[in-house]
């Protein structure tokens, strides 16, 4: 059963005269218990799915189509049931992690805000807290307690962060970008963590992120995302492993480990998307077609793909 579904999701944001087309026509389910990933470049339209999500979105922003938790149309949530819903059933870890928690307020102290209700309720929140900080390798939590955050490794934080959006149990985690600006070994600790939450506490999650490596370690599907709508969408694996889309071939072979060779070129503007593929313009195999057609999705092996001619690239 699918615990989150978007369908044909689109946002665009007003530019003066013109209009940002941020994401387009975007569809995808989050069954339960499943990882699902968004990865694609800067700008590709991952977050403000996210934002869309928990109606986070800046007031301006134009969204159409439809999205459901557990079967509820959340776009039409009136503003005392979303409140039921964000950060409790649907949780959202955000993309900086600096920038979440307060900076004069120790640890401890952050946490216990977060906490509604009596005396009693708030305690039983830290109590909760404090065992899950010491679950998700967090040693001596009731030190880290009396620090301020920046007396904390990126890692850390993060960490934290994590001990907060899960105190509440929440039914789904969206975690955005959660590598960024880590170092190496601190990437590496998100692997486990993030793979601890999901097989130790079988957590729903949505995980946008620009980071392969965990991606392919942790998502059991992964949508790849091109200005603001899918190019491909199947398990983890095979789109890491076996690509079909010329776009996420050139992601993986911008790794590191694959030799670091960017894609050429820059992704089309948001406000006046080319005609044809979107992606034609930074093509190595796009012909005539690419360039006046735009490619609907196809079904290919249980998985799907938006290229004309992806079939003779295999
Ligand atoms: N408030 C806004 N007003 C206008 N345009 C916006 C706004 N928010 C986002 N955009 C545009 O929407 C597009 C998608 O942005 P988004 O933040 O979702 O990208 P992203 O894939 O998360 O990128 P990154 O990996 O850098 O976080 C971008 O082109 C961005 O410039
Ligand atoms: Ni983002």
């Amino acid at each position: 059963m699918s615990l989150l579904e978007i369908r044909d999701l689109s946002i665009e944001f007003p530019a003066r005269e013109n209009t940002v087309k941020a994401v387009s026509h975007v569809s995808f389910e989050v069954k339960e218990g499943e990882t699902f990933g968004i990865i694609g470049e800067s700008g590709s339209g991952k977050s403000v799915i996210g934002l869309a999500v928990l109606r986070l979105l800046q007031a301006n922003a134009k969204v159409s189509g439809e999205i459901y938790f557990h079967g509820q149309d959340v776009l039409s949530l009136k503003p005392s049931e979303l409140r039921k819903i964000r950060g409790k059933q649907i949780s959202l870890m955000p993309q900086n992690p600096a920038g979440a928690l307060n900076p004069v307020l120790k640890n401890g102290i952050q946490m216990g805000e977060v906490f509604e209700g009596n005396r009693a309720e708030k305690k039983e929140g830290m109590k909760k807290a404090l065992k899950l900080m010491k679950q998700l390798f967090l040693r001596d939590p009731e030190r880290l307690c009396s620090l301020y955050p920046h007396q904390l490794s990126g890692g850390m934080r993060q960490r934290l962060i994590a001990c907060i959006s899960l105190s509440f149990e929440p039914e789904i985690l969206i975690a955005d970008e959660p590598t960024k600006g880590l170092d190496p070994e601190a990437k590496a600790g998100a692997v486990d963590l993030f793979t601890r939450i999901k097989k130790e506490y079988g957590k729903t999650m949505l995980l946008i992120t620009h980071d392969l490596d965990l991606a392919l370690e942790v998502c059991d599907r992964i949508a790849v995302m091109y200005a603001g709508e899918i190019v491909e969408l199947d398990g983890a694996s095979k789109v890491l492993n076996t690509p079909l889309h010329p776009y996420t071939k050139g992601l993986i072979r911008a790794q590191p480990r694959n030799g670091l060779v960017p894609l050429s070129g820059q992704s089309p503007s948001r406000i006046r998307l080319p005609a044809g593929c979107f992606f034609h313009e930074r093509c190595r195999y796009s012909n005539i077609e690419c360039s006046r057609k735009h490619p609907e999705m196809k079904n290919h092996r249980g998985g799907l793909v938006r290229c004309c001619h992806f079939r003779s690239l295999q």
